[in-house]
């Protein structure tokens, strides 16, 4: 099994100066460790203010952790180190799409402007190539070509969803990372959402990161789970194992509120 991702000693630490508009509050994360394999997918779980959404973001790229490695593969893709530039292969190696999508896409854009604009920064493709590639992306999605011609008011809630879908598959990333993706979708657009993500990821080996306090979600499609808590990753396993035998008292308290939901019936079924 090939491995795609692995993290060591990730820390973030809490200054004011970092989010100066922002009532001030101390908050550290980590040290954090994770290896990635190709094609797994991992949830991240854990109450409000945990430190999910920090750990997914640093992931990305987006917040710039004060230490540790995030290395893709072979090559460094961020260390304090060694403060390498992150080349361009290397940024689209990871992507991330959020939970309120819509604003990830801009009014004001049709679709395949949206979607070429990164790609004619980070890319060698000649325009007909990029062309052909937005094209085809589209349709891995499950829309239509003509989509290109498309502004935000003009899709639905699911076809925005699609749209950051393959605004972050373009590059062909190795890890997809996601935000609560699933939470701002009513329930079959959510399903279908999923059903795509996963056809995504078996089409591309692509490894798949994401935050979710749907735990139903969690069970029915991660390998694996990390549960977080304080900032800190508290407890981490496969995921049956963690739904069936959780070890802290934080995961306990998760996966009870979670059966709790389930009517019983479903609990005492026989295997
Ligand atoms: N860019 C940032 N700079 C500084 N601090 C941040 C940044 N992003 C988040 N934090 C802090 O990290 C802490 C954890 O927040 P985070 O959003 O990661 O939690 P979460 O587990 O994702 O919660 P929720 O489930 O409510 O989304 C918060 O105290 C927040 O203020």
């Amino acid at each position: 099994m090939s491995q795609v991702l692995s993290v060591n000693g990730l820390t973030f630490r809490h200054s004011s100066k970092k989010r100066w508009l922002k009532k001030p509050e101390v908050f550290s994360l980590g040290p954090i460790d994770m290896q990635v394999i190709k094609g797994e997918t991992i949830a991240i779980i854990g109450q409000n203010r945990s430190g999910k959404s920090l750990l997914a973001k640093m992931l990305a790229g987006a917040v710039e952790p004060d230490e540790g490695q995030i290395q893709l593969q072979e090559e460094r893709y961020w260390s304090v180190k060694h403060r390498v530039a992150r080349k361009k292969a290397d940024i689209t190696g990871i992507r991330m799409i959020f939970q309120h999508n819509s604003e990830s896409i801009n009014p004001g854009i049709p679709v395949g402007q949206i979607l070429d604009e990164p790609l004619r920064l980070n890319s060698t493709l000649s325009e007909s190539e990029r062309k052909t590639l937005i094209g085809d992306t589209l349709v891995k999605v499950g829309l239509l070509r003509e989509h290109i011609y498309f502004y935000r008011h003009m899709l639905s809630d699911g076809q925005q969803q699609r749209v950051s879908l393959a605004k972050a598959i373009l590059p062909n990333p190795k890890v997809l990372i996601a935000d609560e993706p699933f939470a701002a979708l009513d329930p079959t657009i959510r399903s279908q959402t999923v059903n795509l993500i996963l056809k995504l990821q078996k089409e591309m080996g692509l490894a798949f990161i994401f935050i979710s306090h749907n735990l139903g979600i969690v069970r029915h499609i991660a390998d694996r789970v990390i549960v977080m808590d304080k900032g800190q990753i508290i407890e981490s396993g496969k995921t049956e194992t963690i739904f069936r035998w959780p070890q802290h008292e934080m995961t306990k308290k998760l996966v009870l509120s979670y059966q709790s939901l389930i009517p019983q019936q479903t609990l005492r079924d026989p295997e």
